[in-house]
Formats: C-alpha cells, structure tokens, sequence
C-alpha cells in the first residue's frame, strides 16, 4: 500500500490532537507518518508530550522536535495514536509486525482512547492471515515453543511457531524475542489469547482486543473513519 494513504490516514488522526495532551505514539511506517505530522504541528506551536512506544519511535520524534516523557513519569495519556497490521469491524487488532507489541499495548492500555490508522489493505473480516507476533522471554525458548503448539492445537490450529529472525532471533526493546504463527484465521480471539497468555514464557501477543476506539483507514476514496461494530 501507498505511502500516501498511511500519511492521509495519520493527517486525518492528528485531528485529534489538541494542546495539553499526552499521547501515546506508536510505532511502524504509518506512526512515522503521524510522528512527523506532529513534529510540524508541535513546531508550529502545539503543545503536547510524547510516550513514545519504541525506542525507533523515541529517535524519530526527538528529530522532529517532540517533547518525549516515560510511561514512568507520565502513566496516565489522553490519546494513543498507533498503526495495525489488521483490523477488523470490532476493531480488534493484530499488531507487532514491527515487533513493538507489548509496549505499545502497554501504552495503550495507559491511555484513555487509542486511535489506530492503517491504509485499507489492513482492513480484514477475518484476522488472522498476518502471523500473530507472540512476544517470550528468551530462557526455555524450545519448551516455550512447544507449549505455544499445544495450546493452539487444542483450539484446533496446527500452527508452527516461526522465531523471528531465525538463527539471529530478533530482540525487543524489552529484550524478548517474538514467534509469529500463521493462524489463517482467528474465529475467537478472545481464545486465542487466553490460552497463550496462561504459558508462563509467553510475555504478550498481538492481539489487541477491546482497546482500539476509533480507526482511521486511508483508501483509494478517502479516510474512513470507524469505530467499534457491535456484537
Ligand atoms: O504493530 C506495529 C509495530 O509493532 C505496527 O503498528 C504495525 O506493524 C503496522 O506497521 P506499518 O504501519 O509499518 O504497516
């Protein structure tokens, strides 16, 4: 997708953005568009602090001139703008393509409402054909693997948890490594995530359920703006 429809659909999120706020900011191509959206504004004289949800994120918005505050020191924001690599009609999300997934879900956890933008191609009726990042603690990386299998074969998928980087694993900003595992399709997320989080080598998943309140999703007509169907 378009490098433009992720700046119009982060454009269309900044209008959300009012002086005096704490905001959350995500991480991956389409946050960078909001990142630097904001810079300008916040040069412009906007005047908001930052809880940036990756270090790559934290580099970025100190070029663009935004004031940066921790989670620590400010653990309480007003808005988390942050992009998707799916969404669907409950915006229920599957994010951590850019392996940012649990500080960003800790943010916007933190965070009164959460804006997620995306351009179309993210929008599914059916999560689930992205591999679902699972992030685990490095220690019983094999057994943690196996235990990652039979939780989801008794929910009826025989998934292969795939390390992320393979022979040179990928490390988080909390020093983790994430298995993605190709689900085709995720009837219950809320299952789905149940099971994973009860493996004690599992530190987080992916799977943002019930936290999204709004998307703004960029395509070939223009920013649709949604919020949570019910049901
Ligand atoms: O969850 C994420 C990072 O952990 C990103 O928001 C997600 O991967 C989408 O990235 P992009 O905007 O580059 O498609």
């Amino acid at each position: 997708m378009s490098e433009d429809l992720k700046r119009l659909a982060a454009e269309a999120a900044l209008g959300e953005v009012q002086s005096g706020m704490r905001l959350g900011i995500g991480t991956g191509s389409t946050a960078e568009h909001f990142v630097r959206g904001l810079g300008a504004r916040v040069r412009g004289g906007l005047d908001v602090v930052g809880v940036p949800t990756s270090e790559r994120t934290a580099a970025l918005a100190r070029e663009e001139g935004i004031r940066l505050e921790t989670l620590e020191n400010c653990p309480e924001l007003d808005l988390t703008v942050d992009g998707a690599d799916e969404l669907d009609a409950r915006l229920t999300l599957i994010k951590g393509g850019g392996g940012a997934l649990l500080r960003e879900k800790i943010v916007a956890t933190a965070s009164t409402r959460m804006v997620v933008i995306a351009d179309a191609g993210k929008r599914v009726s059916c999560l689930g054909a992205f591999a679902l990042p699972i992030e685990v603690v490095p220690f019983g990386l094999r057994a943690t693997r196996h235990s990652i299998e039979s939780a989801l074969a008794a929910l009826g998928y025989s998934a292969v948890p795939a390390l992320r980087g393979g022979t040179e694993p990928f490390v988080t900003d909390g020093q983790h490594h994430i298995f993605d595992v190709e689900l085709g399709q995720i009837h219950d997320p809320v299952a789905v995530s149940e099971a994973l989080l009860r493996i004690p080598g599992v530190v987080d998943h992916g799977l943002f359920i019930g936290i999204a309140d709004a998307a703004y999703v960029a395509g070939p007509d223009g920013v649709d703006r949604l919020t949570p169907a019910a049901g």
